[in-house]
């Protein structure tokens, strides 16, 4: 007897059958207890990302509370939305500090920022902080080379105010990430190469100012899976030609640093690197002669590094030196030291023209304390409250990483009280804490004086994370905060900025790993 089969009853039972497997394997799997949500099979929650993912994630939090969980392709994403939770995942625990591997350009296993909490990457961030140090992070030191770079600056725009000493419209962004590089550039190359090369110029242009497939670039990071798509993999392969370029540049100026290197006088961040490298023996040249000082690096403890493990048993010291290192390393510290820092100056120098009584208020402190020519120096710091009360509320109300920087759980751990899966994403959304209106009544509003005490004093609120928090969190941060203040402080000392008549800006910006303002156009007028 023969039993007729229906082709098409058959594929439909299959596909039904499939389905149903997706589906219950993809609810099966374990939730973590986390609350949140996992969107559709395959993609979790990826086609509700939109341009601003940190605010759909703020809502998440109003629905799932400060920690949850939610699928974004097939990655488990944890997002953390309060200050208290962060400093518990990322400073009293070691396992949730390492990071994803699907950042383009930034992944290649070296450098600082997207590799892994080893031993390894201990060793480079203690070097790092105190070669940073070594060449004035933080201190007086640096001052001249700041105030100098901000006066070239103003100079700048001084020329477009002409002689009618006001400017006509123009955008702000190119000048500030030009002045903002060559401070890094100084710190890491010795000198300014942005201002000597024209390619290094094209490379700060390409790098940090046009920023052509940013959203679609940034899909990447959480469904790496994309790059082998054929429009993603054209992103994919422009931002790995982008990252051979700066190697290729950054190759030029380490060779010419070799050439005339004298291990016992450092004259920048890549002599230091190559110093220890002759130390280690990882150098042509081996390092005779070198002074060993009773002082380096490795025995420095700062309060921040307390909390740094010491190197486990089986890690060879020293081994973390070597060219590739040097390169990758000094690639991230110009990434991450440029973008973050001009974009900050922007949202203040847009703030500031949107409320032009604030404006006047911190010219008011500015001319107070130095006048409308004085030196703005950091040791009159404590004189300048308001300025940094505008400082933190521009950043508060639009902090630069609003997702802070990838973690990534090393292990299988416990996170208050819920198990989080070894692999899965941490992402911090500073954006929900610096708008969490239990912390910050009505964060909508721009109000510097939030940041006031009663007696006018500056206030650093916790609630305030643009850095990061533990063992990660930002390298730079000592210096951002001197920029910061120096060039704000000089911009406004000399100029008055406004919109041009009958423009309306935008204040939201667009968010793409950073949150940046889109290009806007000012008017300066001498003061
Ligand atoms: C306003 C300016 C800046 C902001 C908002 C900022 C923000 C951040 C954030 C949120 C992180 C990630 C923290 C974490 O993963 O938990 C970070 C990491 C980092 N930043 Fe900054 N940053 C700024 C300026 C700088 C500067 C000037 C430098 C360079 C000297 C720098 C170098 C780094 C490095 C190397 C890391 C990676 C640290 C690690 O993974 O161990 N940043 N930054």
């Amino acid at each position: 007897m023969y039993v007729t089969v229906n082709p098409f009853l058959t594929a439909t039972i299959l596909i039904l059958l499939t389905s149903f497997l997706i589906w219950y394997f993809w609810y099966k799997q374990p939730p973590n207890g986390l609350p949140g949500t996992k969107g559709i099979p395959l993609f979790g929650v990826l086609f509700s990302l939109g341009s601003f993912t940190e605010r759909l994630f703020q809502k998440w939090a109003k629905i799932y509370g400060p920690l949850y969980g939610v699928k974004v392709g097939t990655m488990d994403i944890v997002v953390i939305s309060s200050p208290e939770i962060a400093y518990e995942a990322f400073a009293k625990n070691d396992c949730f500090n390492d990071r994803p591997q699907t950042v383009p350009m930034l992944s290649d296993g070296k450098g600082i920022i997207m590799i892994n909490s080893t031993d390894f990457h201990r060793e480079q961030r203690r070097f790092g902080l105190y070669t940073l140090r070594e060449f004035g992070m933080g201190r007086r030191s640096l001052e001249p080379r700041l105030i100098e770079i901000s006066r070239e600056l103003c100079t700048k725009i001084d020329d477009l105010c002409g002689d009618s000493g006001l400017s006509g419209p123009f955008q702000i962004h190119t000048k500030v990430y030009e002045a903002i590089s060559s401070v890094i550039l100084s710190i890491v190359f010795g000198h300014d190469v942005g201002k000597e090369s024209k390619e290094f110029q094209d490379l700060i242009y390409t790098l940090f100012v046009q920023n052509d497939d940013g959203f679609l670039g940034s899909l990447m990071l959480f469904a790496p899976f994309l790059r082998h798509l054929p429009f993603f993999s054209n992103i994919w392969k422009k931002s790995q030609e982008l990252g051979q370029r700066i190697n290729d540049r950054i190759n030029v100026e380490i060779k010419a640093h070799q050439e005339s290197h004298d291990p016992n006088n450092p004259r920048d961040f890549i002599d230091c690197f190559l110093t220890e490298m002759a130390r280690t023996g990882q150098a042509d040249f081996k390092g005779e002669g070198v002074v060993h000082s009773s002082k380096t690096w490795r025995h420095v403890l700062t309060s921040e590094e307390v909390e740094v493990e010491e190197c486990s048993s089986d890690w060879k010291p020293n081994t973390s030196f070597f060219l590739d290192q040097l390169v990758s390393l000094v690639r991230d510290i110009f990434v991450a030291g440029t973008d973050t820092t001009a974009t900050a100056v922007c949202w203040i120098v847009l703030y500031l023209c949107k409320y032009p009584d604030v404006q006047k208020k911190m010219q008011q402190e500015i001319d107070d304390v130095i006048g409308q020519s004085g030196v703005p120096k950091i040791s009159l710091m404590d004189r300048f409250p308001y300025t940094r009360a505008v400082i933190q509320e521009v950043t508060r109300i639009r902090p630069i990483v609003p997702l802070n920087v990838p973690h990534r759980a090393s292990r299988d751990a416990t996170l208050m009280g819920y198990h989080i899966p070894k692999g899965a994403i941490i992402l911090t959304n500073i954006w929900a804490i610096h708008h969490d209106e239990n912390r910050w009544p009505e964060p909508e509003v721009f109000r510097p004086k939030r940041h006031l005490d009663e007696n006018g004093k500056f206030v650093k609120s916790s609630n305030w994370m643009l850095f990061g928090v533990g063992t990660r969190s930002c390298l730079g941060q000592q210096l951002a905060n001197m920029e910061l203040l120096i060039t704000t402080i000089s911009l406004f000392q000399r100029f008055q900025f406004s919109f041009p008549p009958g423009t309306i800006p935008d204040m939201n910006g667009e968010s793409i790993v950073s949150l940046r303002p889109l290009h806007f156009d000012v008017n300066a007028s001498r003061r």
